[in-house]
């Protein structure tokens, strides 16, 4: 790229979340990622550009050597020039759902990430004008907290997501309660996993979206964005699916062609050999907690009656979920065993200030940093060392439980028998795909009292409502049974 010669027109607004924003090369498969901060918050370039390094860094260092090379892009940090900023920050503003204007762009370092176009990716190499799916999965925490900090009864039996959908509906972030669960996507069953996908299609949110050739078509913008509508997805999925039929429209075809998107995705989660070293993680916490949450539809649902022992993990070792799942799991002491560690860790800066960068709190993340995260022990020896290396684990650990996961599709020619590139066969077609993960930020060491008081609220707002509704469901129960008793008197 050459950063002397931007031209904002061949830039065209691609997405954002809650840090940073993307914009896509109109021609080339380069995206370039900006840091987003709240207007009043001034953070001098020099403190921009050593964000950005971090997150490189981060992702060479750490996340490329748990969860294998070939999933993790990390991008470089370009200059640009300030005016090319200015003018595209302009240009894309129309464009930015509403729910997320409380964050501007940072217009004033004119420092930015520029990444591989993950929508678009030619990691394979393929042709440019081929057509590409791409679906974007943002699955979240696979695990129930297995340590034994966790004072709320509720955390060992439904997980944190299913538990936040209640109180995201009721502060009005989503409008309705997802059959999504991480546990079922995680799995590695194909059943409960094909239920996930399902649910994700059926109640999108922030979790999923879907590209094709890197344009937006299915997915949320935003809670107020337009009902999920199958037919127009399906539509657009057909040339993909049934590249060579007629198969005829309506529901039929549209459920013909969701199974079969369904399907491909649960396959290619499952594929995979490349090499990481989160296989160095294997020997600490392992596949523990229970395998199944008791708030996922799924358990309910018809699929699962007449089994009494739940599916434990049955993903397999080289997959990208199996790898993500194990990194999430470096949160070993769940945040209410952490949280007295990061006072710990608290207390001694307040004493020892100028210590803050010999910890590595804000980087630089290397190999050293690295190096550290491998130790599992959970034996507390009262140290420092001990209640930092926990707090480093579990920012990693965030890091993974809010990635998401991009899986790029290419129908393959007839006579691609000779490319090197992975196969994920459909009934009908035959797709090249590509698996990476985006958005490794490490989670600041800052908002680890945030995470504490949000477990809280989630927990105890899911607690009360469930225990209102089986309040509710007791009492008219038992005005059932007095109904009942009465007409035995009376008989
Ligand atoms: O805490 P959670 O689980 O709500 O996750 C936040 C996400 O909300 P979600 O649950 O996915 O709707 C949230 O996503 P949205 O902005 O709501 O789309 C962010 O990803 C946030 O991360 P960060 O603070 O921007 O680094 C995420 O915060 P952390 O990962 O720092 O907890
Ligand atoms: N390299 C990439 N290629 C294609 N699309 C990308 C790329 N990086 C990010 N995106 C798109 O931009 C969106 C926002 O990016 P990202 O998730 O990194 O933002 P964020 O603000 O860090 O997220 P969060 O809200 O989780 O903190 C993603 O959901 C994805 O659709």
């Amino acid at each position: 790229m050459d950063e002397g010669k931007m031209d904002e027109n061949e830039w065209r607004y691609h997405g954002e979340g809650n840090k940073s924003l993307v914009v896509a090369h109109e021609q080339r498969c380069v995206v370039l990622r900006f840091l987003k901060f709240p207007p009043n918050r001034k953070k001098t370039s020099e403190e921009i550009f050593q964000h950005l390094q971090n997150i490189v860094d981060f992702g060479k260092n750490v996340m490329k050597e748990f969860l294998g090379e070939n999933y993790v892009h990390c991008g470089e940090v370009v200059q640009l020039p300030l005016d090319f900023v200015k003018q595209l920050c302009l240009k894309i503003q129309c464009e930015r759902p509403e729910s997320r204007c409380d964050k501007d762009l940072d217009t004033l370092s004119g420092y930015a990430l520029c990444l591989p176009n993950l929508a678009r990716l030619q990691t394979y190499h393929f042709a440019e004008h081929r057509p590409i799916l791409c679906v974007e999965i943002k699955p979240k925490c696979g695990f129930i907290p297995f340590s034994s900090e966790v004072t709320h009864e509720m955390k060992h039996k439904v997980c944190r997501y299913c538990m936040h959908q209640h109180l995201k509906v009721a502060t009005g972030k989503w409008k309705q309660i997802s059959k999504y669960c991480p546990l079922d996507l995680y799995s590695g069953n194909k059943q409960r996993m094909y239920f996930a996908l399902k649910s994700l299609l059926q109640e999108a949110q922030n979790n999923l979206k879907i590209f094709k050739n890197g344009e937006l078509i299915y997915g949320c913008k935003d809670a107020r964005g337009p009902m999920a509508d199958w037919s127009e997805l399906a539509h657009h999925l057909k040339p993909f699916f049934f590249p060579s039929n007629g198969l005829a429209g309506g529901p039929h075809c549209t459920r013909a062609v969701i199974r079969e998107l369904v399907r491909v995705i649960t396959r290619v989660l499952l594929s995979g050999s490349d090499k990481g070293r989160a296989g160095a993680l294997r020997s600490g916490p392992g596949l523990r907690g229970p395998a199944v949450c008791e708030a996922s539809p799924f358990s309910r649902s018809p699929h699962c009656q007449g089994k009494s022992t739940p599916e434990r993990s049955g993903l397999p070792k080289g997959c990208l979920l199996y790898k993500t799942l194990q990194v999430q799991m470096l949160d070993l002491l769940d945040i209410e065993g952490l949280y007295p560690l990061y006072r710990r860790v608290e207390r001694y800066l307040e004493e020892f200030p100028e210590e803050r960068k010999a910890l590595q709190i804000d980087g630089p993340y290397d190999e050293a940093f690295y190096q550290r995260l491998l130790d599992l022990s959970t034996e507390d020896d009262g140290t420092v060392a001990f209640a930092l290396t926990k707090v480093q684990q579990y920012r990693v650990a965030m890091t993974a439980k809010d990635c998401s996961i991009m899986i790029a599709l290419s129908p393959c020619l007839q006579d691609a028998s000779s490319d090197q590139r992975p196969i994920v066969p459909s009934s009908r077609s035959r797709f090249a795909f590509s698996v990476s993960v985006l958005d490794l930020d490490l989670k600041p060491y800052e908002s680890i009292p945030h995470q504490y008081k949000l477990d809280g609220k989630i927990v105890n707002y899911y607690s009360k409502t469930v225990h209102a509704k089986d309040a509710t469901l007791m009492s008219t129960r038992f005005k059932e049974s007095e109904d009942c008793t009465l007409v035995l008197h009376k008989v």
